[in-house]
């Protein structure tokens, strides 16, 4: 039997032991947690006890996750369809060498760091002037991993944000740069392009937007823009001066990428000294993750609940449900990081691969998920492995009771997943209110939770900085450790392509200059429609 098999076995054992049972022993939810810098991630109300984790350790083991780990952190290409190192680590971890190809890749990482410093500075203290007095608005335009990341970091840090106001444009849709531009003054904003190919048509045209928008009030359009990319030689035919650009390697992954000159924004909101705080966090979880065993290692322990509940188990979806509504971007951001990262259906040689790909993962904060999808998480059909995130504190002192209920109502979903009410607790519900009978019966079946739902909880001191940092970054080597025990490139991203390809071939069709010979009767049917002609 291979280690898969092993643990499909193990599964079929165990499957119908309730997971309440497991806290028979009193050591459990210390003994099924993990500690690391002040993170707590319990996993003990999951199915997995010591034998199977031991299977999912030697499955990490024997898929020599820490080999590539290593191979990863030194620069090694390991991205091997497009040739290219995965070095997004080099970016918070700044008192090192990292040597590519014989060349310590750190001075120019320093160097642009330092240039960002700089710039955020200028713009936060007002020493950097728009042609009509201080910088009051920076608009970010991007889109993916030049988007969600610092999107939701400004949004997580909000109560540390105290620079100009951040926006940021995405979509395609001529309504986003619309509605966000509209009530900005062109005189006093500053936008920045991000994009590390700078062809990505969102972005470009939406630059094209802002700078039509800019144009219309000022007459140096070009001293208002700033760029960030890896592609220098497309930022300065678009007439961004060189000073204003910060430019990254190849090596930094779009959906990896918030902790370099992508995370501008973030730098400019949050200032350069809380943007350092938020690298020392990344710093940090990135040492914990090549030094503690796998067994105390977060990442590879998070990453293997995932296979436990996704390749093992078969449930194929995984809510992320943070109980801060700051981080209310983070699901977003994350099925971008997991699901891009590992939504192939091929394995690095290029062979089918063997087990199914990384989940669905989606989410959105508590407690207002309660109100919207819970019924299903908890009385659905289906089973869906839910990953609570909780602070233990907020940044509101004045309203430390809504805190307090907050995370009452974390604790009570987890616990309600875990417990489920019998049928026979749910007649006792129904017989209190003075039903009996076929009545009773009926009522009662409604009022049944099967429980036994697995959930895991992070908790987190208070959302900082650095504590942020640390989140991501676990998240991060999360998905690389799937990646690798699954066979999968992390970091390449073919699947977006071919959609891309065929928008660009459509658009002459909808504008009438082509007839859209070769394609299906539903699509001309459709661009008829849009055209208005039936
Ligand atoms: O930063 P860029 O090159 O504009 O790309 C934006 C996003 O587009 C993608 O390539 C997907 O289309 C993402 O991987 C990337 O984060």
């Amino acid at each position: 039997m291979n280690r898969w098999d092993t643990l499909r076995h193990h599964h079929a054992e165990v499957r119908d032991r309730a997971i309440l049972t497991l806290f028979d022993d009193p050591a459990r939810a210390g003994a099924f947690s993990v500690d690391a810098d002040g993170l707590l991630f319990d996993y003990s109300k999951t199915n997995i006890d010591v034998s199977g984790r031991a299977l999912l350790i030697a499955l990490a083991e024997g898929a020599d996750v820490a080999a590539r780990r290593e191979a990863m952190f030194s620069g090694a290409r390991i991205n091997e369809t497009e040739g290219r190192a995965v070095l997004h680590t080099a970016l918070r971890n700044l008192d090192a060498s990292v040597i590519v190809d014989g060349q310590d890749v750190m001075p120019p990482v320093r160097e642009t760091l330092g240039r960002m410093e700089a710039f955020a500075r200028d713009l936060r203290t007002g020493r950097a002037r728009g042609q009509g007095g201080r910088i009051t608005d920076v608009v970010n335009i991007g889109i993916g991993g030049s988007d969600l990341g610092p999107a939701m970091a400004c949004l997580a840090l909000a109560p540390y944000c105290d620079g100009p106001r951040l926006h940021f444009v995405s979509n395609v849709d001529g309504a986003h740069v619309h509605d966000v531009l509209a009530p900005l003054d062109p005189e006093t904003t500053m936008i920045i392009i991000a994009s590390k190919t700078f062809t990505t048509i969102e972005t470009m045209t939406n630059a094209e937007a802002a700078r039509r928008w800019m144009a219309s009030k000022v007459s140096d359009t070009g001293r208002q823009f700033a760029a960030v990319s890896s592609a220098l030689d497309r930022t300065s035919a678009f007439g961004i001066d060189g000073g204003r650009v910060f430019g990254f390697e190849d090596w930094v992954g779009g959906r990896y990428s918030m902790w370099g000159p992508v995370g501008l924004a973030l730098m400019i909101a949050i200032g350069p000294e809380r943007f350092r705080e938020f690298l020392k966090g990344g710093a940090a979880m990135d040492a914990h993750f090549r030094s503690a065993p796998f067994g105390q290692n977060m990442p590879v322990m998070l990453a293997l609940v995932g296979i436990w509940h996704n390749q093992i188990c078969g449930h194929a979806s995984r809510a992320v449900l943070p109980y801060e509504q700051r981080l209310s971007r983070l699901p977003a951001y994350l099925q971008q990081l997991e699901m891009e990262s590992n939504g192939k259906r091929v394995a690095m040689d290029g062979t089918d691969l063997v087990e199914n790909s990384g989940p669905v993962v989606w989410g959105e904060p508590g407690t207002n998920g309660q109100h919207a999808f819970y019924q299903l998480i908890h009385q659905g059909t289906r089973v869906i492995p839910c990953e609570f995130l909780l602070g233990a504190q907020g940044h509101e002192p004045d309203l430390a009771h809504q805190h307090r209920l907050l995370a009452a109502n974390c604790l009570a979903q987890a616990e309600a997943l875990l417990r489920g009410r019998s049928l026979d607790q749910a007649r006792a519900i129904m017989a209190a209110k003075g039903l009996s009978g076929d009545e009773l019966e009926r009522q009662a079946r409604h009022r049944v939770f099967p429980g036994d739902r697995p959930s895991t909880m992070l908790v987190y001191p208070k959302l900082t900085p650095f504590v942020l940092g640390q989140i991501i970054a676990l998240y991060e080597h999360r998905v690389f450790v799937e990646g690798v025990i699954l066979g999968i490139n992390s970091f390449d991203q073919w699947g977006v392509e071919l959609g891309k390809e065929l928008a660009l071939a459509l658009e002459p069709v909808l504008k009438g200059e082509s007839d859209g010979a070769g394609k299906d009767g539903s699509t001309l049917r459709l661009v008829r429609r849009l055209r208005g002609e039936g």
